[in-house]
C-alpha cells in the first residue's frame, strides 16, 4: 500500500530536535557515528535513525495492523492480553489507564511476541487470529528479524563505549537464548478523539530498546531539565529509538530512559487516525535486573556518582519487573494512586 500523505506537522508547536543517527555509518563502524549515537543516548535517550533498511518492513505492518484490528469484537476478545501482566495479543482502547486519577486510555494495542514471530507456525506464547497468522512469515517475522538486527547493533556499540567484556549485554539479551517480553506492537488512536484526551501516558518504556515507526505527530518527551512537554517531530523514513529502563538500569543510569508520552496529533493532523510501530527489545526472562557494576568500572563508578533517584538493584527479573509494569496499568486492576504507582519504572517522580 503506498503511504498516504497527511497534513504537515505543524511549525508552531513545542518540538525537540533530536540527533539524526545513521545506522549504514554505525554498521560499518565508524567511530564518529558511534560518538554521536554515545551522547544521543546518554543525554536524551532518544534519537532518530536512518538508512535502518527496514522501511518495506514497516509499511507491511501498518498494513497488517489494518486488517488484523478490523475483525470483529468478540473475536478481538479472545485474544486480549488479560489483567495478570501478560502483555501479548489486544488492548482495547479503556483497557489501562494513562495517570494515577485513573483516567482511561484511547488507543487500541497489537503486541505479537517476538518469540512467536520467531517459531511460527510452532506456538511459543500465545495464539493469534488467522488476520495476523496470514501475516506472519510475509511481514512479521522480517520485522522482527530486522528489529533485533538493529537494536543488537547498538547494544554491541553500548557494551564497548561501557567498557563492558566483550558480548556481555548480548548475553542478556538475544544471545540469553532464552524468552523474554521482548514485541512488536501496533498502536492505533481511533479518529475523531477528543484533543484533551492522552493516547499513552507519562511513561518510561520498560525493556531495554525500542524501535518506533510513527507519521502522525503526538509522541512528546519531557527533555531533563525542562518542564513543559515536547513534541518529536515524525520524519519520513527516519525510525525513533530510544533506551528503557532495563538498560538503563544496567548500565547504572548512564543510558537514559527518558520520560514521554502519545498526546493528540497537532494542528491539522488532531482529528486523524493515528498508527504507531514498536518493537521493544527486553532482556531474557530470567536475566536480574542490576547495574552490572562487577563488569565495568565505568558503570560501578556511575551508580556510585548517582544521585540516588533509580533504584539500580530492585530485585526483580526483567518478566517480573515487565509483569508488574503491565499488570499495574490495567483499568480491571486499578483501586487508587497507589495502584498506579505500583506499575512505575523509572520515571523519577517526573509523571
Ligand atoms: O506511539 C508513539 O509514538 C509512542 C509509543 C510509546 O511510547 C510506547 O508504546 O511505549
Ligand atoms: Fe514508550
Amino acid at each position: 500500500m503506498p503511504v498516504p500523505t497527511f497534513p504537515p506537522f505543524p511549525d508552531d508547536v513545542p518540538t525537540h530536535p533530536l540527533l539524526v543517527i545513521d545506522y549504514e555509518l554505525l554498521r560499518s563502524g565508524d567511530s564518529r557515528e558511534k560518538e554521536r549515537l554515545w551522547a544521543a543516548a546518554t543525554e536524551l535517550g532518544f534519537w532518530y535513525l536512518k538508512n535502518h533498511g527496514a522501511d518495506e518492513e514497516v509499511d507491511g505492518m501498518f498494513d497488517m495492523g489494518a486488517d488484523a484490528t478490523a475483525i470483529p469484537m468478540e473475536e478481538k476478545m479472545k485474544f486480549e492480553q488479560g489483567d495478570t501482566g501478560f502483555s501479548f495479543g489486544f488492548k482495547v482502547p479503556g483497557a489501562c489507564v494513562v495517570d494515577a486519577a485513573g483516567t482511561l486510555d484511547t488507543v487500541e494495542f497489537l503486541n505479537i511476541a517476538k518469540d512467536d514471530a520467531l517459531a511460527y507456525p510452532k506456538p511459543a506464547r500465545r495464539s493469534y487470529p488467522n488476520a495476523v497468522n496470514a501475516w506472519m512469515n510475509s511481514t512479521i517475522t522480517p520485522f522482527v528479524r530486522k528489529s533485533l538486527e538493529v537494536n543488537d547493533t547498538f547494544l554491541e556499540i553500548f557494551n564497548e563505549k561501557l567498557g563492558l567484556p566483550e558480548g556481555a549485554l548480548d548475553k542478556l539479551h538475544t544471545g540469553s537464548g532464552e524468552f523474554s517480553g521482548s514485541e512488536a506492537r501496533l498502536i492505533k488512536r481511533p479518529a475523531g478523539m477528543p484533543t484533551d484526551q492522552l493516547g499513552l501516558g507519562a511513561h518510561t518504556d520498560f525493556g531495554s530498546l525500542s524501535f518506533l515507526h510513527n507519521r502522525l505527530g503526538g509522541l512528546q518527551v519531557l527533555p531533563p531539565g525542562v518542564e513543559e512537554w515536547q513534541y518529536v517531530k515524525p520524519l519520513p523514513g527516519h525510525a525513533i529509538c530510544n533506551v528503557g529502563d532495563a538498560l538503563s538500569i544496567m548500565s547504572g543510569g548512564i543510558l537514559r530512559s527518558n520520560i514521554h508520552r502519545v498526546a493528540p496529533p497537532p494542528g491539522d493532523q488532531s482529528s486523524l487516525e493515528r498508527w504507531s510501530l514498536v518493537f521493544f527489545q527486553r532482556p531474557g526472562n530470567s536475566v536480574v535486573l542490576r547495574a552490572l557494576t562487577d563488569q565495568s568500572p565505568v558503570i560501578d563508578q556511575a551508580v556510585k556518582n548517582s544521585d540516588g533517584r533509580i533504584n539500580f538493584n530492585p530485585g526483580q527479573t526483567a518478566e517480573e519487573w515487565f509483569v508488574r509494569r503491565v499488570k499495574h496499568k490495567r483499568t480491571n486492576n486499578y483501586k487508587d494512586p497507589e495502584t498506579w504507582r505500583a506499575g512505575r519504572g523509572t520515571e523519577q517522580g517526573r509523571a
